[in-house]
């Protein structure tokens, strides 16, 4: 059985433009699936229009990650992560990037046009991609977000008291 490619949505604002097409084709090189959010010209616009798309696209299940680009990563992180389920994290090393998945099956990467160039991106991304959620005691920390999302305090508390929650530990290997 052929395995099955993931699907990465890509968006940015004016300033992320000038890195997407670069990572976009590199992403898709690596043997992802990819589809484009926009924006497709560099005219001034605001991130919160293509933050929120790919986060919506990715908490509805159409993707299974996003990657997001403006000047610094900051302001397409902050609009992805006020949609229910969206872990968003901005990016400017590898080992962030690769324990964003590791410990907080983060599901949204953004960095900065500004920040970083285009070498130091793709290494960046390709780190995100290929590290995988480890669980165990991650897994009641990221439903602890989860309840804090929600509102719901009680279920924060519930979780938070559940010490033994899955019964094990899983391998940990965090060397980049
Ligand atoms: O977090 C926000 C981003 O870095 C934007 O890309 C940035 O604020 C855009 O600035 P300007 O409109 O001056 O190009």
């Amino acid at each position: 059985m052929t395995k099955k490619k993931l699907r990465i949505a890509f968006g940015s604002d004016h300033v992320g433009l000038e890195l997407k097409p670069t990572i976009i084709e590199y992403v898709k090189s690596l043997g992802y699936e990819v589809h484009d959010f926009g924006p497709f010209s560099d005219e001034r616009t605001d991130y919160p229009i293509y933050g929120k798309k790919v986060a919506e696209e990715v908490a509805n299940g159409n993707y299974d990650l996003g990657i997001l680009m403006c000047g610094t990563g900051v302001g397409i992180s902050l609009a992805a992560n006020k949609v229910k389920g969206i872990r968003a994290c901005v990016c400017s090393d590898c080992y962030s990037a690769k324990l964003s998945r590791m410990h907080n099956n983060t599901n949204i990467l953004a960095f900065g046009s500004r920040v970083v160039g285009s070498e130091l991106a793709k290494m960046i991304v390709k780190n995100w991609l290929e590290a995988k959620f480890i669980g165990g005691r991650h897994q009641r920390r990221v439903d602890e977000l989860a309840a804090i999302e929600a509102g719901d305090d009680k279920e924060f508390e519930t979780i938070r008291n559940s010490k033994d929650y899955d019964g094990k530990e899983q391998f940990e290997d965090q060397s980049v």
